[in-house]
């Protein structure tokens, strides 16, 4: 299956509900700091939302409960590896992404025959606080270089404006938060992003 290039991410499961009727067809929910009955109730309806919609759901994260609630994509970060379960998720029949951010990580990741892995952050982000500020282009062609087919997410301060640049130095798809839940009409700019992935 081919992931679609445009891959938005939202904190709770109204946004989908805006945005997969405009076409969206990947998604990931990334809910932080909420009570484990919120976030399955929140993985319950994004991933009917989804069903409905013939888009593909990445859960961030709350593996355990992507399994349970029959989902099937997770996302892990580093730190969600060093706890995860990777035989559970894929006896479970769930596809794997996951982050990586220099070479340390990127060799650890490729041993577990990741579904996509994702680079960032690309550009400066502020929707989180992170140790690195930004990769820059070239690492994406490096990174490309190095996972081969594997697909390559970009990450981190995208905006439309800047997918094209992305995309020629190697990034096979294209993630981003602020530049859509931040912007003054998120619909008319996620309709910007898919007239400029597809
Ligand atoms: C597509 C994508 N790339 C990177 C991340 C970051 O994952 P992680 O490092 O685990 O950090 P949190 O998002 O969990 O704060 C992501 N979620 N999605
Ligand atoms: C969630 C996340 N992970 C990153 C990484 O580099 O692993 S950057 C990031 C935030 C992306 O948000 P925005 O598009 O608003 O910059
Ligand atoms: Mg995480």
């Amino acid at each position: 299956m081919t992931l679609d290039r445009f891959y938005p991410i939202f904190d709770h499961s109204d946004w989908l509900r805006r945005m997969l009727p405009l076409g969206v067809r990947l998604v990931q929910l990334r809910i932080k700091d909420q009570p484990s009955g919120t976030v399955r109730a929140q993985i319950e309806v994004s991933r009917d939302l989804c069903r409905k919609h013939g888009a593909v759901l990445v859960v961030n994260d709350h593996w355990q409960e992507a399994i349970a609630l029959g989902c099937d994509w997770v996302h892990l970060g580093q730190e969600d590896l060093d706890s995860a379960d990777l035989a559970a998720i894929r006896k479970a029949g769930l596809k794997l992404g996951v982050s990586t951010h220099d070479d340390d990580e990127l060799e650890r990741v490729m041993g577990m025959a990741p579904d996509y892995v994702a680079l960032g952050p690309v550009y400066p982000t502020i929707l989180k606080k992170m140790k690195w500020h930004q990769q820059g282009l070239p690492r994406v062609t490096d990174w490309k270089a190095r996972i081969g087919a594997t697909p390559l997410v970009a990450i981190g301060g995208m905006s439309v404006e800047r997918a094209s640049g992305v995309f020629g130095a190697g990034a096979d798809i294209v993630s981003a938060v602020t530049d859509i839940t931040l912007n003054a009409d998120p619909e008319a700019r996620v309709r910007q992003w898919i007239g400029a992935t597809r």
